[in-house]
């Protein structure tokens, strides 16, 4: 069947179609005792001469669901293949960001691949369902058995299960993948998760933020980008070196250079749900792992402002702790100690977390964590291997500059330009400030006026700093004429 020849091939499949048409009328008019004596007898007497193979995939299996039976119907309902089809149904669930169409009940079509057709048909079976389980109204309603029959030569066997079969489930996630709505998760307080039926709370994410408007050193973005781009596709690398396929950025800086902007930007290029966790609503250890048991694959867990989440400063606190315990234990409380530390959120939970053996439970994870003070954070933390790049977003310059200028105001230069970027080079300014400048306020056509807000903001503040700067010269110079008036009081009262 197939090898290009279409005209043979499609002559041969209606003949072959009109057959399995009579045939399954015959079938839904018969009862099943028969219809099964009469499946042995057409297998035994066409079996020896019928060149085809069918193979059937069930929408349930046994009362559970097949996954493969929706990769297929997504395939299948793609531009590329199902469009050939006259009769379609649309759907759309909750998950999927547009409508997704399926081939109808008996239609087929000729799917290609690698020269070779081969036939899918989409069936469905009306069945009566006495069991036991479905009394009173719903039992004697006829139910729906719906599947995909697959039809090919049989000497394409081995390409169909080494090969095809591969490519029209995986083809069929990709799609699903693709197609779905990306959410924003957050975790809930414990005390809610039997109540909600669920350890996080969503929102489907939508975020414009992308790496064409984020404002940072066009080298550094370049940078960040290859670093995702080589994540995505490093599926069978980390498997050779037998790491976990995930990654740990650390964004830090002072606050609005653009932290935030960046997780939505990393998220809407990769295609990834966000998990924003609040470590301060995690009680221990141990709700930490189930939360993170409870996170897909395909998603950025971010951990916003760590260095005010929990007390993780590290080894100083641990010895102040170890002191109070040894004070403790002298007075016979070791019970307590030992259940108050399994009780707790500890630095060693989160390290444990982030690259523990059940870090590995899902597949192509981002960790992110930010902060404003890099140096408060326990080096472990934060440890290449753990963290693996560390990103630092810091005040704009004159190529960030030009980023927002063309963002807000949709200008690639202006005369102004040179002053802006003497102001930007001598002065620390956050992006958010810039951005704040660049906002239109009256009138949304003027660009110009826009810049100029902008130098005079700059220098406003310029001039502030170098006032306080002053005052603050001025204040330690009284400081230190007091203190050295003071110590000569002393010292003369001591004579
Ligand atoms: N690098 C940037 N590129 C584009 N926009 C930016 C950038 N930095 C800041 N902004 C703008 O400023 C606002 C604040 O930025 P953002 O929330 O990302 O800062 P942050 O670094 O996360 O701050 P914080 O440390 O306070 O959380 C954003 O909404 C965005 O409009
Ligand atoms: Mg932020």
């Amino acid at each position: 069947m197939g090898d290009g020849d279409s005209s043979t091939f499609g002559e041969q499949f209606s003949r072959l179609a009109g057959i399995m048409f009579i045939w399954s009328t015959i079938q839904q008019l018969i009862p099943q005792s028969v219809r099964l004596f009469l499946d042995k007898l057409w297998s035994k007497l066409f079996g020896f001469y019928y060149p085809y193979v069918h193979i059937t995939f069930h929408e349930y299996t046994k009362g559970i669901y097949n996954d493969a039976y929706t990769s297929i119907a997504t395939y299948l309902g793609s531009t590329h293949s199902g469009m050939q089809s006259t009769y379609l149904t649309g759907d759309k669930s909750e998950d999927s960001k547009s409508l997704i169409l399926n081939l109808d009940e008996g239609q087929e079509i000729i799917d290609e691949f690698n020269g070779v057709h081969f036939l899918w048909r989409a069936c469905k079976e009306k069945v009566e369902d006495n069991s036991s389980s479905r009394r009173g109204i719903m039992s004697g309603i006829p139910q729906e058995k719906n599947s995909y029959v697959l039809v090919f030569h049989k000497k394409y066997r081995d390409m169909v299960t080494k090969t095809y079969l591969d490519h029209v489930i995986q083809g069929g996630k990709e799609i699903e993948l693709n197609n779905r709505q990306r959410k924003l998760y957050t975790n809930r307080s414990s005390e809610d998760w039997f109540w909600f039926g669920g350890k996080w709370n969503y929102i489907n994410f939508h975020h414009p933020a992308t790496f064409d408007t984020l404002a940072m050193d066009p080298l550094k973005k370049q940078e960040i980008i290859s670093d995702l781009d080589a994540f995505k596709k490093g599926k069978a690398y980390y498997t050779k070196i037998g790491k976990a396929w995930k990654r740990g950025y650390l964004l830090h800086g002072p606050p609005g250079t653009g932290k935030s902007t960046m997780i939505a930007a990393i998220a809407n290029y990769m295609e990834y749900d966000i998990y924003d966790l609040e470590l301060t609503s995690v009680i221990n250890n141990s709700e930490l792992k189930q939360l993170l048991i409870d996170t897909r694959s395909k998603s950025i867990i971010v951990i916003e402002d760590i260095d005010c989440s929990i007390d993780l400063t590290g080894k100083r606190k641990k010895k102040e702790a170890s002191k109070s315990e040894e004070e403790e234990m002298e007075s016979g409380q070791e019970d307590k100690i030992d259940k108050d530390s399994k009780s707790k959120l500890t630095l060693s939970g989160v390290l444990n977390f982030i690259d523990g053996i059940w870090s590995a439970c899902g597949q192509e994870r981002i960790i992110i964590f930010t902060t404003n003070h890099v140096d408060k954070l326990d080096p472990a933390l934060i440890r290449r291997g753990r963290m693996d790049m560390h990103i630092e977003m810091s005040y704009c310059k004159f190529e960030a500059f030009k980023i927002l200028a063309k963002n807000y105001l949709d200008i690639d230069s202006h005369p102004l330009y040179g002053d802006i970027r003497q102001l930007l080079e001598g002065n620390d300014v956050r992006p958010c400030d810039v951005a704040e400048n660049l906002m239109p306020k009256t009138n949304p056509g003027d660009g110009e006026q826009c810049l100029r807000n902008l130098i005079q903001a700059i220098n406003a503040a310029k001039e502030e700093t170098r006032v306080r700067g002053k005052r603050g010269t001025l204040a330690k110079r009284l400081k230190e004429t007091f203190l050295s008036k003071s110590t000569f009081k002393k010292s003369a009262t001591k004579v």
